[in-house]
């Protein structure tokens, strides 16, 4: 594992932020980290993304940022001159991939699929994120996967909160689960940042007590 997988596998929670107002990450960005959630995931699902992270990075330097949702090479350079530290996209495209190799970002591409996969391991990738989790099968689906790809490190999300992931987690394929539960949209536009500490904490709860089950 490279150390960027092994910090994510560590913090094994991976918040998957859609915002409107780019100003918006600098408060949400505190409460992640002071309720013990060091890392996020930027949609590129607005016109805010490359600016909510550049101010992430100016305010958090510690952070582990990434773009979410990429799905161009022109995208992949403004995550990356905006200060990402990996890149995500919701489908496997070997061209986003291609320009994440030529920019030296770290890609974690999505697939659901064993074409997608083949696709992806063609390309010498073997850390995926498998989007849309719970539509395309959830955890069976990721079991079935992983008998005749065995080597993934996967990142289930799409359709995972505090109810199923302790399922995800409990696969050893599966490195961390992203989402949006602990960072709904709804509440951030409407900065109610203690509701979003609680959800956080209680995820990162989640982890802990699942992490401790072994
Ligand atoms: O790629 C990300 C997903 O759309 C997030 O899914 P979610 O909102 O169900 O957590």
């Amino acid at each position: 594992m490279t150390p960027l997988i092994e910090q994510i596998s560590a913090l094994k929670l991976l918040p998957l932020i859609t915002l409107d107002r780019a100003e918006d990450i600098v408060p949400l960005g505190k409460v992640l980290v002071d309720n013990g959630l060091p890392i996020a995931e930027i949609a590129f699902r607005t016109d805010a993304a490359a600016e909510a992270i550049r101010r992430l990075r100016a305010t958090q330097p510690d952070m582990l940022i990434g773009a979410g949702t990429v799905l161009t090479p022109e995208q992949v350079g403004m995550a990356k001159a905006a200060g990402a530290d990996f890149i995500v996209t919701p489908g496997f495209n070997p061209n986003t991939v291609r320009a994440c190799r030529d920019l030296d970002i770290p890609v974690i591409p999505g697939v659901n699929s064993p074409s997608s996969i083949e696709a992806a391991l063609e390309m010498g990738l073997t850390t995926l994120k498998f989007f849309p989790a719970e539509a395309s099968g959830g955890v069976k689906m990721i079991e079935a996967l992983l008998g005749p790809y065995y080597q993934l490190k996967l990142l289930p999300t799409g359709g995972i909160n505090a109810g199923n992931i302790g399922d995800y987690l409990a696969i050893s394929g599966v490195i961390a689960c992203g989402g949006s539960w602990m960072v709904k949209p709804s509440l951030i536009s409407a900065g109610r940042w203690d509701e979003l500490a609680h959800l956080i904490r209680e995820a990162v709860g989640l982890v802990r007590e699942q992490v401790a089950a072994g």
